[in-house]
C-alpha cells in the first residue's frame, strides 16, 4: 500500500524539523523519516547537544577547580567521564522528548527507517525490522545531515581511534589524547579533554587555527588552549595512523611521531547521500556527498528541496533550522522566509568565541574605512564578580556612518553577547553611537558594548 503525503521530509533533525514544522502549519499533509529511530537528528544525538553538555560539564568542574573557597572543600581532582557523559546523556533525552511532542502535537507523521528514492513521486522506508513502507509525495525536502568523514586507510573500528560519534562511547581511562583536524570540533574537544585533565596533541593540517576567524581572536584561542596546556601543532599532515593494543602512533608526513593512549579523528565531514538513490530523480552528489541548491533551497529535481549539512557549509544547526523553513516556505508559496545568508559563528571553545560580519583583513581587503572599538572581560566589574575575566569585545564600524560593520568576541557568554550587536546591526538606522547613548543596567556583560563604543569613537577625529 503507498501512503499519501503533500511533503515527505527525510532527516528529523534541525533542517527536518524546521521544514516539517513550516509546511504543517501552511496546512500541508507531512510525513518525517529518520533512520535513527527517533527525532532530534545527528545534532541532538551525536552532534551538538552531547558536545555542548560535555563542556558545560568541564566548563562547571573548571569553574570549581578555580574557585579557592570551593576547592579547598572538596579534593575532586577529575571526574571519570562516564559521569561527565552521562549528564550529556540525560540533556539528549529531554532534548529528544521536546522534539517528539513538536512532530506529535502538529500531526505529523514519522516513520522510522532508511528513505530511498524509487522515482520523483515515491519513496521506501526500510525499517530496522526489515519491512518495506512505500510513501508517495508531492515535495520532498532532504534534510539528511552529515556524519564524519573518514579516511579509507584508518581503521576506524579500533578501540582506539575515535571520531566525533564514537568519541560519545570512550569507557576506558586516557591519559593523552591526539585530535587530528584543528577544525571548530578539533577546537571544541580540544578545550572538553584539557579541561577534564588529559593531556592533548592538537594537530592542524592549516598554518594556524581558524583562519576565518579575526586575526585578534584566532591568536587569543590558541594562546588560551596552549595556557590550558594543549600541545598546538601547526601545518602538519598525517602520513598514517598505527595502532596497537594498548596506543596509537600517529606518523606525520613531517617525520615527526606522537604517541597516545586514544586519537580522535575531527577532519571534516561527508553529506548523507549514498543510500537516498538520487540517480532515480536524476539528481547527484558532490565528492563529499553534498546536494547543489539555488536560492530557494530547489535542488535540480524541480519538486525535490535540500536544507542543512547535507547542502554543505555553513553546516550549523542554527543554520540548518532556517534553510528547512525557506525551503518550505518555496514548497508551499508563501515565501515569506529569506534564504540563509547572514550566520554569526558560536564556536564553544573555553573560552567562547563568537562574531557576525566582516573581519578586519576583509574591511581592509575591501579598502573601507573602519576604526575598532575594545572592550577587556576583565575591566568589567560583572566579569570581575563572576571570575570569567578572559576575553574582550571588538567592535568594527565606518569611520565616516558609524555603522558597525563586525563584532568579534571570546570569554565566557560571547555566543550570547553577539546578538545583542547584530540585533542592533540588524536595524535600519545601524550606528555604533547607540550603544553610547542607551543605559544599560550595571552591572552586566553588555556593558561590554559601551565600552567598547566610547573606546571606538574616541579615536575619531
Ligand atoms: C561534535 C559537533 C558539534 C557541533 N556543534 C554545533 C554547535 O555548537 N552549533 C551549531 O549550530 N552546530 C553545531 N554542529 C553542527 C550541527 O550538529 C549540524 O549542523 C546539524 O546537526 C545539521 O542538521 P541537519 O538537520 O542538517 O542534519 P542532522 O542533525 O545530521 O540530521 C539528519 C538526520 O537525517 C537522518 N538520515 C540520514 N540519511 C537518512 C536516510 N537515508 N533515511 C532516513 N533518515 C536519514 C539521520 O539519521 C539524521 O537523524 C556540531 C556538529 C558536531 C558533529
Ligand atoms: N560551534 C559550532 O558552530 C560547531 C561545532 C562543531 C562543528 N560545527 C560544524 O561542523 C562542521 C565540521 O567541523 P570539523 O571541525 O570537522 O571540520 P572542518 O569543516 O573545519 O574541516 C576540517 C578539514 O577537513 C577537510 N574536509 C572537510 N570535509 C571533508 C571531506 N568530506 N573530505 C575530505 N576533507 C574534508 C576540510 O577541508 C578542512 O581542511 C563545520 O562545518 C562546523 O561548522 C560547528
Amino acid at each position: 500500500m503507498l501512503a499519501r503525503y503533500d511533503v515527505v521530509v527525510i532527516g528529523a533533525g534541525p533542517a527536518g524539523e524546521g521544514a516539517a514544522m513550516k509546511l504543517v502549519k501552511e496546512g500541508q499533509r507531512v510525513a518525517v523519516i529518520d533512520q535513527l529511530g527517533e527525532v532530534g537528528g545527528n545534532c541532538a544525538h551525536v552532534g551538538t547537544i552531547p558536545s555542548k553538555a560535555l563542556r558545560q560539564t568541564v566548563y562547571n568542574l573548571m569553574r570549581f577547580r578555580r574557585d579557592p573557597l570551593l576547592s579547598r572543600m572538596s579534593e575532586i581532582r577529575t571526574l571519570p567521564l562516564s559521569q561527565v557523559l552521562a549528564r550529556a546523556h540525560k540533556v539528549i533525552d529531554t532534548q529528544v522528548s521536546t522534539h517528539h511532542r513538536f512532530f506529535e502535537r502538529n500531526d505529523v507523521d514519522l516513520y522510522f527507517g532508511e528513505a530511498r528514492f524509487e522515482d520523483a513521486h515515491t519513496l521506501s522506508v526500510l525499517t530496522s525490522e526489515g519491512v518495506v513502507e512505500r510513501i508517495g509525495f508531492e515535495s520532498a525536502v532532504i534534510a539528511t545531515g552529515s556524519r564524519p568523514y573518514q579516511p579509507a586507510d584508518i581503521d576506524f573500528n579500533h578501540p582506539r581511534v575515535f571520531d566525533s560519534d564514537k568519541i560519545l562511547k570512550l569507557d576506558y581511562p586516557v591519559n593523552k589524547l591526539i585530535i587530528y583536524g584543528a577544525g571548530v570540533i578539533g577546537c571544541e574537544y580540544a578545550s572538553i579533554f584539557v579541561g577534564l585533565g588529559y593531556k592533548v596533541d592538537l594537530v592542524n593540517t592549516q598554518p594556524q587555527l581558524l583562519s576565518f576567524l579575526d586575526a585578534e581572536i584566532a591568536d587569543a584561542l590558541s594562546h588560551y588552549l596552549r595556557d590550558l596546556g594543549v600541545l598546538i601543532r601547526n601545518q602538519e599532515e598525517y602520513s598514517q595512523v598505527e595502532t596497537q593494543d594498548d596506543c596509537v602512533v600517529l606518523h606525520l608526513k613531517s617525520g615527526k611521531k606522537i604517541k597516545a593512549d586514544a586519537i580522535l579523528w575531527c577532519n571534516g565531514r561527508a553529506g548523507n547521500t549514498e543510500t537516498l538513490n538520487l540517480q532515480a530523480v536524476g539528481l547527484s552528489a558532490n565528492s563529499r556527498g553534498q546536494i547543489a541548491i539555488d536560492e530557494r533551497y530547489n535542488t535540480a529535481a524541480a519538486n525535490i528541496y535540500a536544507a542543512g549539512d547535507v547542502i554543505g557549509p555553513p553546516a550549523l544547526a542554527s543554520a540548518a533550522y532556517d534553510q528547512g523553513r525557506c525551503a518550505a516556505a518555496h514548497i508551499t508559496g508563501s515565501q515569506d522566509v529569506p534564504y540563509v545568508e547572514e550566520v554569526p559563528t558560536g564556536i564553544y571553545t573555553i573560552p567562547e568565541i563568537s562574531c557576525i560580519g566582516r573581519t578586519e583583513r576583509q574591511l581592509t581587503e575591501d579598502k573601507v574605512p573602519y576604526e575598532v572599538g575594545q572592550s577587556f572581560f576583565r575591566h568589567l566589574a560583572r566579569a570581575q564578580i563572576s571570575g570569567d575575566v578572559v576575553g574582550m569585545l571588538k567592535v568594527l564600524f565606518h569611520r565616516d556612518t558609524r555603522e558597525i560593520l563586525g563584532i568579534h568576541c571570546f570569554g565566557n557568554n560571547a555566543a550570547e553577547i553577539v546578538h545583542i550587536g547584530q540585533a542592533v546591526m540588524n536595524q535600519p538606522n545601524n550606528s555604533i553611537e547607540y550603544f553610547a547613548n542607551t543605559t544599560f543596567n550595571y552591572p552586566t556583560m553588555a556593558e561590554a558594548y559601551r565600552v567598547a563604543a566610547l573606546n571606538g569613537m574616541n579615536r575619531l577625529f
